[in-house]
């Protein structure tokens, strides 16, 4: 088997909502279409990816660098024994001369790579990528289905307590039952009518959600509103500081007795085991929240699932940022927590399969081969059009 082809683009996945530290109007995406020579039904199978949103596109380093290391060697060294296709093997050509540390934007570039190659690779098996991960990496018994949480509740334009209230209403009407909204882009008394506006619409119960600050607090702010929300159970403090700032991390683990949650913004093996070794997580009740499709693919998350297990961390307290068709897989075949949903944001790469049902806040990968974004009509009009 041999990828004949290999074509990039670049789309937007914008609109006008805003964290606490970015808004979206510019952000945009990478998609990846890898055509193979193996035919079905007359058709060439190709292995599609892109990257989730949070990291704009990394369409130069993966046509400049990344791509040329595999399109240039000889098929047989993207192979394994028995003649499949290996995206472990084709994760070292991509790695080639790339010196260690420094994770920025090339495990973007790579992480979509990697996504269209398990989605060939799941392809040309006949198989959904989660079946293809179990029966290669896991246990050959994956999920059923994988709990999901709808992330929303950004700040936009005029938005009222109202409309932020509705659109919670929304999300538990899909059937999710747990959510998350966006906190650090006000100041404290005002995201506290937010949060409570929120809980009202949950029912008065504050563990059913999530608040999530991106980075934005210093240690006093962090420990502040971690003061003030201790009364309300939440189900997860999120990305409160610096990503990369492990002492603060620590320091508010010590103070804030529920749950946090962070590592969207962690791209490695190495910065996931710094966050493990001296971020104060507690396997007991934190989440990690690392993005296959942000973080070098699920070539190097599987090096972070073993590097969490030899830390005593059970593969349920990863729950993965991004909400895409390409996690739901990872998380039912290799038994996380659960994945991110968001509905009604980051079209048209985000969310699930047009036919996909939420109930009781768990839903399904689907069967289709691969990872399906066939399945995701308006996505797969701009995947097919990259090729054709
Ligand atoms: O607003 C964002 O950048 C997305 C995010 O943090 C999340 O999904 O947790
Ligand atoms: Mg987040």
């Amino acid at each position: 088997m041999k990828i004949v082809s290999a074509h990039v683009g670049t789309i937007p996945i914008s609109s006008s909502i805003r964290n606490a530290f970015i808004d979206f109007t510019k952000m945009d995406c990478t998609i990846l279409a890898l055509v193979s020579d193996v035919f079905v039904d007359g058709e060439p199978l190709v292995g599609y990816g892109f990257n989730s949103n949070g990291r704009y596109n990394a369409t130069g380093i993966l046509k400049d660098r990344i791509l040329p290391r595999i399109m240039d060697a000889p098929s047989e060294d993207l192979l394994d024994e028995d003649g499949q296709l290996s995206p472990e093997k084709a994760w070292d050509l991509m790695m080639s001369n790339e010196k260690p540390g420094g994770h920025g934007e090339r495990s973007v570039a790579v992480g979509v790579a990697d996504m269209a190659l398990h989605d060939l690779a799941a392809k040309i098996a006949g198989v959904p990528l989660y079946r293809w991960i179990s029966d290669h990496y896991g246990d050959g018994n994956p999920d059923k289905d994988v709990f999901v949480y709808a992330a929303g509740g950004y700040y936009a334009p005029g938005k009222s307590l109202e409309d932020l209230q509705n659109e919670m209403r929304g999300f538990l009407a899909k059937g999710y039952n747990v959510v998350k909204m966006k906190i650090g882009g006000a100041d404290l008394a005002e995201d506290l009518r937010r949060i409570e506006a929120v809980i009202e619409v949950l029912d008065g119960d504050g563990s059913r959600l999530m608040v999530d600050v991106n980075g934005k607090f210093d240690l006093e702010t962090a420990l502040a509103y971690g003061k003030a929300i201790d009364q309300y159970g939440l189900f997860w403090y999120e990305e409160v500081g610096d990503p990369l700032d492990y002492a603060l991390n620590a320091t508010l683990s010590e103070h804030y007795r529920n749950p946090i949650a962070t590592g969207e913004n962690l791209f490695s093996l190495q910065d996931a085991r710094n966050l493990v070794r001296y971020g104060g997580m507690r396997p007991d009740r934190d989440f990690i929240q690392v993005d296959p499709a942000l973080s070098y693919g699920l070539t190097e998350y599987r090096r972070i699932q073993d590097m969490l297990a030899q830390h005593g961390w059970s593969s349920r307290r990863c729950i993965p940022h991004g909400g895409h068709q390409f996690s739901l897989h990872i998380a039912a075949a290799l038994k996380l927590g659960g994945n991110e949903s968001y509905p009604g944001e980051f079209q048209p790469t985000g969310g699930f399969t047009d036919d996909a049902v939420i109930v009781d806040s768990r839903v399904a990968p689907g069967d289709l081969p691969g990872i399906g974004l066939e399945g995701k009509a308006e996505f797969y009009k701009v995947l097919r059009a990259l090729h054709n």
